[in-house]
């Protein structure tokens, strides 16, 4: 096969859980193998400074600026994905050299694609250099440069995971900190945007009632009830109806609607905001998937899992019953990505993003040794 490249995929999502690193081997086109894969959880202490960060970012006007404390921040990630790639290296038996390409995303911190401004904080030439491998970085700013959404990327990789699932309309659906959805169907393009909220909302609010990190296994949802009134405000937002191509901020809705609401009922409120979501959104595409491929964190939420089976009617599996991982599939899709800026193959599409032709994104940074 020509041109294989071993490429490593870095992705640091809206839930500010932490890195996600995977190794896969590919061309940038159909092949694709992937390797092992892990997740480097953030410190309370970065996380705690990512909410501070994302206040400070709201302000933003230019790509390249870093008023405190964003600056302090994006020196912190990087290093914190410094860190972990050479831990990942040493645990795999890696070296430097073996690695052809890292795909660097960073941390959104503001996501403004209607003032042409999308912000991810890392440095991917300190990346580079402090780890000798070459890195590709700020895979969304071309194509809100050009007039894109910037978002979502991933469609690229869903398409080249899903030629090896058979054929057949299929939706995968990516349930992070916002969902997104790649809808694909023999010979007709992709067509892919953010449906709604995925899990950050429902992160906030039971950071804000149980003082933890998310609702585990559904837990507290399961045992509250829907209060459809609220359900019926949250779904009342024109993002719902405008068509695609669209993206979201993290912070585009907020929990003002849920005020007064028991723990309970507003982590079942909020699954149903998530799943009702979804099912809006099938509404804009060019016709039913036959069945759903989820990814993403989401997946592991049997409430979200049970309330998309429920609204969606036809077959909805986690990435696993169909042999991917679940978990590595973004930052399998970073490295995939970088492969093609390397080639100056495509990563985004009008049907994906908007952007007026087919563009290929991101800075490449040679390391300094
Ligand atoms: N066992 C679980 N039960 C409930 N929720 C879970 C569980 N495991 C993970 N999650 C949810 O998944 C989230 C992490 O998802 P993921 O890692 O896909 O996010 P992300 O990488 O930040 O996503 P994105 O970049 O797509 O926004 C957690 O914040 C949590 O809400
Ligand atoms: C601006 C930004 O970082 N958006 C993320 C976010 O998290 C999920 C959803 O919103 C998606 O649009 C995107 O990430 C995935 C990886 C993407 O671009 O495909």
């Amino acid at each position: 096969m020509a041109n294989v490249t071993a490429a490593l995929g870095l992705m640091s999502g809206t839930s500010m859980d932490g890195i996600d690193i995977a190794l896969i081997e590919t061309d940038g086109e159909r092949h694709v193998a992937p390797g092992p894969s892990e997740t480097v959880d953030y410190t309370p202490g970065l996380r705690a400074l990512y909410r501070e960060v994302l206040d400070a970012a709201r302000t933003l006007d230019r790509r390249e600026d870093r008023p405190a404390p964003l600056d302090e921040f994006e020196r912190e990630i990087t290093d914190a994905h410094m860190r972990a790639v050479t831990a990942f290296l040493t645990r795999h038996g890696l070296a430097p050299g073996d690695i052809g390409v890292i795909g660097f995303h960073g941390q959104t911190v503001l996501h403004r694609p209607e003032r042409r401004l999308t912000v991810q904080l890392g440095d991917g030439a300190r990346l580079a250099d402090g780890l000798g491998i070459r890195v590709v970085s700020d895979l969304r700013a071309a194509d809100v440069a050009a007039g894109g959404q910037g978002a979502p990327l991933v469609p690229v990789y869903h398409s080249a995971l899903a030629a090896g699932l058979g054929s057949g309309p299929r939706a995968f659906l990516n349930i992070g900190g916002v969902a997104n959805l790649t809808y694909i169907a023999d010979g007709a393009p992709l067509v892919a945007f953010d449906t709604g909220p995925g899990n950050a909302l429902l992160d906030d609010w039971v950071l804000r009632h149980l003082g933890t990190d998310c609702d585990r296994d559904g837990a507290l949802a399961r045992s509250g009830h829907v209060d459809e009134a609220r359900l019926a405000r949250l779904l009342d937002h024109a993002y719902f109806e405008a068509p695609a191509p669209k993206s979201l901020d993290r912070n585009d809705f907020s929990l003002d609607a849920l005020d007064g609401l028991s723990p309970q009922d507003g982590a079942a409120t909020l699954v149903a905001f998530t799943s009702a979501a979804v099912a809006r959104a099938v509404a804009h595409l060019p016709a039913a998937p036959a069945s759903w491929v989820v990814c993403g964190g989401g997946r592991r939420n049997p409430a979200i899992m049970d309330a998309l089976r429920d609204r969606l009617g036809v077959p909805v599996e986690t990435a696993e019953a169909v042999g991917l991982d679940g978990d590595a599939i973004e930052a399998e899709a970073f490295a995939y990505m970088a492969v093609r800026r390397l080639a100056n193959l495509a990563i985004t599409f009008p049907s994906t993003t908007g952007v007026a032709e087919p563009l290929t994104g991101g800075v490449i940074h040679e390391p300094a040794r």
